[in-house]
């Protein structure tokens, strides 16, 4: 077993760009989104004077108090690049190229992007010049992630990234609190049990065939649509929103159980899954076919009652997840996640399409953020679960491409949920409470993220994971709050 630590990159040589690079890339963030709030809020236009406004800033003028606030946080920010920007010349020698290509792009542009705002503020917005504004804006944001994510790579000289740094008392097959099936599996229901007790262990079992953890979260995401859906001015009816979480639960349900069965024989393999009821032989496969294809049935007979549209997205999601990823994709591809994610982002055009009854570029905006934060979510537990997955012949992204590399996917695919979370915000008009919330737990996120590239263990892998899960529901809630209560 590794030490913690021991190998970890070398912290030591140069701890203060790749902390610097953090501290700005997610400043710019901030600043982006500000931009976005300042655009819908027509801070432009209350305040036409660059670099300061003109007149007292009083409450009573919330868009002089937002064009204020992202002057000032631009400033800030601007001497954070600037900091980030010397400490790298000084450390030149010893930071790759590619590092120094990216970082110089990012600080390059952050003048072009205060000259455009500039610009915007004196002469006027124009859709072309706030356009430009974003673009650049996220451009930079994604420059200076790119060069963090570099920067965080070790090196060849550092020790062979096939270990995973195990803490005291930490094993990937006996994780108590972590999201293992095994761990809260009342393994079997012996025929020599009190009835009573056979029966709820027996109910028990078909409860976790229906993968009860991922519904909360998947809930949400068509939650968030309907929400959004309804800003267009469609009615969100009480009747609407039950039928659609309703049709979503049984859909996740039968989707969970058939995936169950067609992958009992590789549970097996496994720690985590080994004792997952089909695995187990608690339930008999065909049972828990019956009550796949009953679940799936009367998912689709709810989603019906809400509309067509509806209905046929659910059973797509259920085709999709049961066949096209569990059976073609997880077993055969290192991509299975990303493609797999498609699977997860169809909620969110389930619960625009109850409300409208058809597509809309919102609700596909909604699904672009799950499918990219869906590999930033999984591939935290991948690596915490890798030597599992290989058991299982799973060609998971740690397996194949190893750890590295993977925990650069990772940063790559949270920093594009970010940019794709800001781009929703301009696209629908999203208000206060989604921006403080994709700053705030955007931050939390990429801080997990960070800590993972730094120790290394399945400890700070699992915080990852969850700091996905806190971030994306976060999100989906200030969606509804957002377009519901403010
Ligand atoms: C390819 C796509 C995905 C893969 C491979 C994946 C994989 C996993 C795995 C293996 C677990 C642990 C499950 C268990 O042992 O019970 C998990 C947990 C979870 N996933 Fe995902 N997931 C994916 C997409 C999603 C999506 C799209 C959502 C929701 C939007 C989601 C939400 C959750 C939640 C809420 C948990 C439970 C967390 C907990 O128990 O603390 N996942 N995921
Ligand atoms: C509305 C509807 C039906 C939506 C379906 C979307 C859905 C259930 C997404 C879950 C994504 C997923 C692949 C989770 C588990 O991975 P895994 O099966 O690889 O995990 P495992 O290794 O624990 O089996």
């Amino acid at each position: 077993m590794q030490q913690r630590g021991s190998h970890v990159f070398n912290r030591d040589a140069r701890p203060d760009v790749s902390a610097l690079l953090a501290a700005t890339a997610m400043g710019v963030y901030l600043l982006v989104v500000a931009g976005a709030t300042a655009s819908i809020a027509d801070a432009a236009r209350a305040c036409t004077n660059w670099p300061v406004c003109r007149g007292p800033v009083t409450l009573a003028e919330p868009a002089l108090l937002i064009a204020w606030g992202h002057r000032a946080v631009a400033l800030l920010v601007g001497c954070l690049a600037l900091a980030t920007g010397v400490a790298a010349v000084r450390a030149r020698h010893r930071l790759r190229p590619r590092v120094l290509a990216a970082l110089a792009l990012g600080v390059v542009l952050f003048p072009v992007q205060v000259g455009i705002g500039a610009v915007v503020v004196t002469s006027g917005p124009t859709d072309l010049l706030t356009t430009a504004h974003l673009v650049v804006g996220m451009v930079l944001f994604t420059a200076l992630v790119v060069a963090l994510a570099w920067e965080l790579e070790p090196d060849a000289s550092d020790a062979p990234d096939d270990g995973w740094a195990v803490e005291p008392g930490l094993d990937s097959s006996d994780e108590s609190d972590e999201p293992t099936v095994a761990a809260d599996a009342a393994t079997t229901a012996p025929a020599d049990l009190p009835p009573l007790r056979r029966a709820t262990a027996t109910l028990s079992a078909y409860f976790r065939l229906m993968k009860p953890r991922l519904m909360w979260l998947l809930c949400l995401v068509a939650a968030a649509g309907m929400a959004l859906a309804s800003t267009g001015g469609d009615d969100l009816t009480v009747r609407a929103v039950v039928l659609t979480l309703g049709g979503g639960v049984l859909a996740i349900g039968a989707s969970g159980t058939f995936n169950h069965v067609l992958e009992r024989e590789k549970d097996k393999k496994m720690d985590r899954t080994s004792d997952r009821p089909i695995a187990t032989h608690q339930i008999p496969v065909r049972r828990a076919v019956a009550f796949g294809v009953g679940l799936a049935g009367l998912s689709l007979a709810v989603f019906a009652q809400v509309n067509l549209l509806a209905a046929a997205l659910g059973l797509s999601a259920i085709l999709f997840y049961s066949v096209v990823y569990t059976l073609v994709l997880k077993p055969n591809t290192v991509q299975n996640t990303v493609i797999g994610g498609f699977a997860g982002a169809l909620p969110a055009l389930i619960g625009w399409a109850a409300v409208t009854g058809t597509f809309g570029l919102p609700g596909l905006a909604l699904a672009g953020v799950i499918f990219l934060w869906t590999p930033a979510h999984f591939y935290n537990l991948a690596l915490a679960y890798k030597e599992d997955y290989a058991k299982g012949g799973f060609p998971m992204m740690p397996v194949v491409r190893g750890e590295a590399e993977t925990r650069k996917h990772i940063l790559y695919y949270l920093a594009a949920t970010l940019v794709a979370a800001v781009a929703l915000a301009a696209m629908t008009g999203l208000g206060w409470v989604y921006a403080a919330t994709t700053c705030a737990f955007g931050g939390v996120f990429l801080w997990a993220v960070l800590r993972l590239h730094r120790e290394r263990t399945e400890s700070a892998a699992f915080r990852a994971f969850h700091a996905s899960n806190a971030y994306l529901g976060a999100l989906l809630v200030a969606i509804v709050v957002d377009a519901l209560a403010v």
